[in-house]
């Protein structure tokens, strides 16, 4: 068996986000976020699921640390739920909120494992809807000084921030197809949304960096790599378009400091403009510490005049495995595109701040999971991780989606990406032989294949 060796200081982590885990929605002071709001909405989430209670991670933090140090996690990437600190968005703060991620940030310590934070994991706080939300310019103000709040607090012991979580699924899923809090369907919105999140993080981390604070400040986008179905050049095209309108649209501003021209022509003439003010791409052009990287899948699209404002259509091609979540298993996908952007792009650093997959994990009559799958999908691509790193790429760590079962969004709790299944009737944790393997690789710092 052939060892591949991960560097000596790479960083072994798990993933979660606030609204999916923490429940206590309206515990302790915390205001409504858009998730309470759109979960609570009939017909919005499979079966009426809703984030009321989730994992109960609130009230079960001290647990879920031990087991995190069960595993032997160097890093624990979690989200700060923004309205469980401000509960109006701005203004007043909500001390037991913050005491929640303080003591939470404590254990961690305690425990040896770094905390890594996004700053936003998509549960903005209502009432700031209530002022127009993302497509309203001042949440990007309202945002720096929420940010700056989590610094002042954390930002001595924190190594790792995140200001955003996948902006592309904020604005699009969220603001033009709907299926996403707030559940609005307006492409123009989409984009002036997209723009102001850029705009807070770029002004997020020039208030991290006139803090003078020790860590590392980067963002998580989701990132997925498109191939062509034929090499005819219309499928070439819509190619190239799909890649500009998921990948290009965030990494060109962040690290070119423009929009994609071509695409942005067509959003001009099929959606309409959105405000650009004079600086702001300077702003958002600030130098970042790393890029994070949520990798599940790659797509293939061809040609379609009739299918959308792009004539893009995505396929599915024949032969190949699919997880729960209909998303085609392909690690090479990772490989590619942690090339591409170290060739396109140069990040000083990258971190793999998901990846993961959703299968139909169930107790065996032994009591235990024996999630086979998924150690074969992680494996598979942290082989191709490993195989970017020995190509040249920076990538200091790798965060598993998702440290436990949790409240997956307009799916609720019907998929499964956890190391840590969740009996959700009796808040059981029981570790999955995924999480047992995992904790064998953190120890030996290498797979074998
Ligand atoms: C194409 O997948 C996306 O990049 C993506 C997948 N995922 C995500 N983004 C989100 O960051 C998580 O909150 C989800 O729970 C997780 C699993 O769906």
């Amino acid at each position: 068996m052939h060892r591949r060796y991960f560097p000596e200081d790479f960083i072994w982590g798990a993933a979660t986000a606030s609204y999916q885990i923490e429940g206590a929605y309206n515990e302790d002071g915390k205001g409504e976020s858009i998730w309470d709001r759109f979960s609570h909405t009939p017909g919005k989430i499979l079966n009426g699921d809703t984030g009321d209670v989730a994992c109960d991670h609130y009230h079960r933090f001290r647990e879920d640390v031990k087991l995190m140090k069960e595993l032997g996690l160097d890093s624990y990437r979690f989200s700060i739920s923004w309205p469980r600190v401000l509960p109006e968005g701005k203004g007043q703060v909500n001390e037991k909120g913050l005491d929640f991620y303080k003591q939470l940030v404590d254990q961690l310590l305690k425990a040896g494992i770094d905390p890594a934070i996004t700053l936003y994991h998509w549960d903005l706080p209502q009432a700031l809807q209530e002022k127009g939300g993302w497509a309203n310019r001042d949440t990007a103000k309202y945002f720096v000084e929420y940010a700056n709040l989590i610094f002042k607090e954390l930002g001595d012991v924190v190594p790792l921030w995140i200001t955003h979580n996948e902006p592309w699924v904020v604005s699009f899923p969220g603001h033009a197809f709907g299926e996403h809090a707030p559940g609005i369907k307006n492409y123009q919105t989409a984009l002036q949304v997209a723009h102001n999140l850029l705009l807070s993080h770029g002004m997020a981390v020039q208030s991290f960096r006139q803090l003078g604070l020790p860590g590392k400040i980067g963002i998580t986008l989701n990132l997925t790599p498109v191939y062509p179905f034929s090499d005819n050049e219309a499928d070439q095209k819509a190619c190239d378009l799909q890649d500009a309108f998921i990948n290009r649209w965030f990494l060109d501003p962040i690290f070119e400091g423009s929009y994609p021209e071509e695409l942005h022509q067509i959003y001009r003439k099929k959606v309409g403009e959105f405000i650009i003010k004079n600086d702001d791409l300077e702003i958002i052009n600030q130098k970042i510490d790393f890029l994070g990287i949520n990798y599940y899948l790659r797509l293939v699209v061809k040609h379609n005049p009739d299918y959308n404002i792009f004539g893009v259509e995505t396929v599915k091609p024949e032969g190949r495995e699919y997880t729960e979540m209909g998303w085609e298993v392909y690690p090479e996908g990772l490989y590619d595109l942690l090339i591409r952007l170290h060739k396109d792009y140069a990040p000083e650093a990258l971190y793999i701040t998901e990846n993961g997959a959703a299968y139909q994990d169930q107790i065996d009559a032994d009591g235990r999971v024996h999630d086979q799958k998924r150690i074969a999908y992680l494996k598979a691509h942290l082989k191709n991780a490993h195989r970017a790193i020995e190509a040249g790429v920076p990538v200091k760590g790798y965060y598993i989606w998702s440290l436990m079962d949790n409240f997956e969004w307009a799916f609720g709790y019907s998929k499964r990406f956890g190391l840590i299944y969740i009996n959700y009737d009796n808040q059981q944790r029981i570790l999955k032989d995924s999480a047992y393997w995992y904790r064998t690789i953190i120890a030996k710092n290498y797979i074998e294949d």
